[in-house]
């Protein structure tokens, strides 16, 4: 085990009924490191947070939180939480909920570092309940870090958030890791998991099916993207030795190769008026479905 894994599920399964929600899962959290758990809907996301959580407990194997049991209280003063759903009270404002949360730790953040991070100073006084999705995502990203945890859980943190607040999230959670925080992000915003990830663990009806940083994960593709303005014939261009698949949008023709050398050279020969040509290698959004047909 790498010393500084702060979280870790050792060989979990899961069962909710029927459904083998974790198959055997074996993955470990490092300390300063943006971990993201990708995977389709029913991939099992939820479930392993929330066994690493003590939320759920596992069928088989273990789970440990620096080290410990789950449910040591040492182990869960040291954590944050920010889930999809946050039962808060309505008519609290804003700054009497920061304190009601802050009155739950020894030495929480100070009011003044908890606005600056989450971005709160034009709604502190406001009411919780009348804030917008993306301004009550931003208070509930407040109290996760309130306490200064050293291992931070955000699951799907920026649905319904605007540009610019979800912008100043990342900029945020990245001076947490910068300081030694370890997140676990569950997103279905794949640009979320390139802008941040350190590393991505993708699950798959509940198996761990690739895991690495995202260049490893992107590399899994074995595709290219052809793109360029050309007025060849589509239909002559499928039939091309290599063309995987081809397609128009008005002047750009899109063509999917496995063997990209082989098709631009005959490209290049059938249109030498072919213009703003750009090969490239397809991205996360790919490579994961390519991951997760495999699996299946
Ligand atoms: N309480 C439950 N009772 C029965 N089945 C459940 C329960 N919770 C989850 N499941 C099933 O377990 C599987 C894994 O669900 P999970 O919520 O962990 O997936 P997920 O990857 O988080 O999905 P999503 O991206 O949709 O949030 C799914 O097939 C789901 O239907």
């Amino acid at each position: 085990m790498h010393t500084d894994v702060v979280a870790e599920l050792a060989n979990v399964t899961k069962r909710h009924g029927a459904v083998l929600a974790l198959d055997q899962v074996s993955l470990g959290i490092r300390a300063g490191e943006v971990y993201a758990l990708l995977g389709p809907n029913g991939a099992g996301k939820s479930t392993a947070i929330g066994c690493l959580l003590g939320l759920l407990p596992p069928d088989a194997g273990q789970v440990r939180l620096f080290g410990l049991a789950n449910r040591a209280m040492a182990a869960r003063r040291r954590v944050g939480v920010m889930l999809q759903t946050a039962t808060l009270s309505e008519n609290l404002t804003v700054i009497e909920v920061l304190n009601l949360v802050r009155s739950y730790y020894e030495a929480p953040r100070s009011i003044a570092d908890i606005v600056a991070m989450a971005g709160l100073q034009e709604i502190l006084q406001r009411r919780y309940g009348a804030l917008s999705v993306g301004q009550q995502r931003r208070v509930q990203f407040a109290l996760a870090v309130c306490g200064r945890p050293d291992l931070l859980f955000l699951d799907e943190p920026t649905v319904g958030m605007d540009t610019e607040s979800r912008t100043y999230l990342w900029s945020t959670v990245r001076h947490l890791v910068g300081g030694g925080c370890a997140v676990v992000l569950t997103t279905h915003y794949l640009e979320e998991a390139e802008a941040l990830a350190h590393r991505v663990g993708v699950l798959a009806r509940g198996r761990l099916v690739a895991e690495g940083d995202i260049e490893t994960i992107r590399a899994r593709v074995s595709y290219r993207q052809i793109r360029c303005v050309s007025g060849l014939d589509l239909a002559q261009l499928s039939g091309w030795s290599g063309v995987h698949d081809a397609e128009r949008q008005g002047e750009w023709l899109n063509i999917t190769t496995r063997e990209p050398e082989t098709v631009l050279r005959r490209l290049l020969q059938a249109d030498t008026a072919v213009r703003e040509l750009e090969v490239r290698r397809a991205g996360l959004a790919e490579a994961l479905n390519e991951i997760t047909r495999e699996a299946a």
